[in-house]
């Protein structure tokens, strides 16, 4: 259904073809002050878009800790696809409202309990966002403000760029195998193709959560800067990327990520059926609850 923007659109979609004003630098016209904003959000996203720049700020704002419930992957991809179709956006900046969390991945409690049509029906939006996200026209930039395990660490792999706050208390990874579950395929492909084969297969089997010089280092992501400056350098990134002509650029980025995506679209419904399955088993069902019961007594 919706996902796969880049590959349904195949080239360069016509509303960035078209566009005239500004087509080097969209940016230009916010620094020359005709500021248009428009505000709009749902529950759990809350969306700024400058019309001057073409960029939307992002913000997931789910307290406490800004977990992937299934109404937030689903307010996330009507967002993004909302965003796609709007001839003055042309990239956005995902972001966190939530101090200190970027995101804490998925839901737990989706996965707890539940009966298998919820698990399937979960698990299909996760692979929306994934499919959104990851193949998204638009430039992405991650501004993570704040520690993202898992599915948080995972979108912010979906983004063209990744910004983190430099916080000795702040850490980013695919962090699965310590909850005794494990990061789907499709997570792994993402995480390789930024890491490499070697490092993800370490980074994975260890459910490694990284500092974040750490993950700076070994380019899981590409800027540290401090918490105060994540928002506004990631304005400037965007600006660069922006300038680049829209559609090179995207092209570029559909034959970088086609292959990841058609595999996950080819298997989409043997994914879910592989999740359900193993979400369901006791062992797995024992696992999660352990993890849950420690990160509550984390607090007593
Ligand atoms: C053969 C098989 C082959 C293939 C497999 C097939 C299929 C794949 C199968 C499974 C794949 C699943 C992929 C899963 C991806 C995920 O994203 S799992 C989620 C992982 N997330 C985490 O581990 C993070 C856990 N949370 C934390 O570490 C901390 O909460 C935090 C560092 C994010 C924040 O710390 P604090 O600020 O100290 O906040 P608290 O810990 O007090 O938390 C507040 C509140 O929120 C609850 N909570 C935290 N995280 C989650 C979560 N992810 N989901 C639900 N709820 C969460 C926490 O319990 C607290 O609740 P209360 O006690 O206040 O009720």
């Amino acid at each position: 259904m919706a996902a796969l923007t880049l590959l349904r659109r195949g080239s360069a979609p016509a509303r960035l073809l078209s566009g005239t004003l500004n087509a080097r630098n969209p940016c230009i016209g916010a620094t020359q002050g005709c500021h248009l904003r428009r505000h709009f959000s749902n529950n759990k996203i809350l969306v700024e878009l400058d019309e001057a720049s073409g960029v939307a700020i992002m913000k997931l704002n789910n307290p406490p800790v800004n977990s992937l419930s299934l109404e937030l992957l689903t307010e996330f991809c009507i967002t993004i696809e909302k965003l796609e179709m709007d001839r003055s956006c042309r990239g956005v900046i995902l972001t966190s409202a939530a101090p200190k969390i970027f995101s804490a991945g998925l839901d737990i409690t989706e996965m707890c309990g539940k009966s298998a049509e919820h698990y399937a029906a979960f698990w299909r939006a996760v692979q929306e966002l994934w499919l959104t996200l990851y193949g998204s026209n638009m430039v992405t930039i991650a501004a993570i403000n704040g520690t993202s395990p898992a599915a948080g660490c995972l979108m912010a792999m979906c983004c063209d760029f990744r910004i983190m706050a430099d916080n000795p208390k702040y850490t980013i990874g695919l962090n699965e195998t310590q909850l005794g579950i494990v990061a789907p395929f499709w997570f792994k492909d993402t995480m390789t193709n930024i890491l490499g084969h070697r490092l993800t297969e370490q980074s994975l089997q260890l459910g490694q959560m990284y500092t974040t010089p750490e993950a700076l280092k070994i380019g899981l992501v590409d800027q540290l800067v401090p918490e105060d400056k994540v928002q506004s350098t990631a304005a400037a990134v965007i600006c660069n990327w922006l300038a680049v002509p829209a559609h090179a650029r995207q092209i570029t980025k559909s034959m970088m990520r086609k292959q990841n995506i058609e595999r996950l679209v080819n298997h989409r419904e043997a994914d879910i059926d592989n999740f359900v399955n193993f979400i369901g088993k006791d062992s797995i069902q024992k696992s999660l609850q352990v993890y849950m019961d420690r990160l509550k007594q984390r607090k007593q």
